[in-house]
């Protein structure tokens, strides 16, 4: 029910198949699992390699960089702070670090106060940052490249998102999970969908994800090595006019510690997201990129994101 398939088809000689099949997946399910992706598996690996290094450091460390002090959505969010499933008001197992665009303290942007444009924070660890900027600069630059596919999809420019994704709102999400306990109720992350556009997601192979289909049970997402599992997310779900679908999925608490890598494309904050050519009368009001996304984490926060 998860296509798997073969990025280098989209490279090669099997473009329109490849548009085609991926297609298909965005309105089917919104989930597909893409093998031999653009990102150097060497590059992966270092990225995995720092994150556990990070979230082995002390967690006095750790919390000095809370998300919680911070109003653009980076740094360390731990254990229990956060429950993607809001109403079950389970909170999650899991710890997150998240680093976004990567901008200098006098950026004009960060001057100006505008939404979501802040520093990084960094630990102090020897090769964190420039590994975590190479991995940022890769996978944003394939979403890019997805989206170029997903325009090909819809019949529409095939550069049509390239100005909506240039200075995006992404997020570099580090994730570690830890081992089942048996405890009643846990969760690894509850079960939601993604805010952005689509969500870029690669795992250390300890399964766990699950996807729930809006017509269906839960299903297990195929564990490939090296592969990418990419998920159409609530903005593009809107862009579409509801054309491709955003759907629900999970982290149970895992067999053993498990890392993933995600990576939430966001549009530009200033992006007007109003329905594609083609996609026939509008569902929705048009909304900005910042004003979703705030409106989206304020719902999984305790502590407030402003635009
Ligand atoms: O870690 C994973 O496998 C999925 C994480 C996820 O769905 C999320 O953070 O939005
Ligand atoms: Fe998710």
């Amino acid at each position: 029910m998860i296509p798997i398939l073969d990025y280098s088809r989209f490279t090669g000689s099997d473009s329109a198949g490849f548009v085609a099949d991926f297609g298909r997946a965005c309105r089917d399910t919104g989930f597909v699992v893409i093998a031999n992706p653009p990102v150097s598996s060497t590059l992966r690996t270092r990225a995995f390699e720092m994150s556990r290094s990070f979230f082995a450091s002390p967690l006095a460390d750790k919390v000095e960089m809370s998300i919680a002090r911070s109003p653009h959505n980076r740094g360390y969010s731990q254990v229990g702070e956060e429950f993607l499933d809001e109403k079950s008001g389970i909170r999650d197992s899991k710890e997150a670090f998240n680093i976004g665009l990567d901008l200098a303290e006098d950026d004009p942007r960060i001057l100006a106060g505008e939404p979501f444009r802040g520093v990084n924070l960094w630990p102090d660890l020897p090769g964190f940052r420039d590994t975590m900027l190479a991995y940022f600069d890769a996978v944003h630059a394939f979403g890019v490249q997805l989206h170029r596919a997903i325009a090909l999809d819809l019949g529409i420019e095939e550069d049509f998102f390239a100005g909506h994704l240039d200075q995006p709102l992404a997020t570099l999400r580090l994730l570690r999970y830890p081992a089942a306990t048996g405890a009643p109720g846990e969760i690894g992350a509850g079960e939601h969908t993604d805010y952005g556009t689509i969500t870029l997601l690669t795992t250390d192979g300890v399964p766990g994800l699950q996807v729930r289909p809006r017509d269906g049970a839960w299903i297990d997402v195929p564990q490939v090595e090296d592969a990418y599992i990419i998920n159409i997310a609530d903005l593009l779900m809107r862009w579409s006019n509801d054309v491709y679908v955003s759907t629900p999925h999970r982290v149970l608490p895992p067999p053993a510690e498990r890392y993933s890598l995600a990576f939430f494309l966001d549009p530009n904050p200033d992006s007007v997201i109003t329905a594609l050519p083609g996609t026939g009368a509008a569902k929705y009001p048009p909304v900005t990129g910042a004003d979703y996304l705030a409106s989206r984490l304020n719902a999984t926060y305790e502590h407030k994101f402003g635009t």
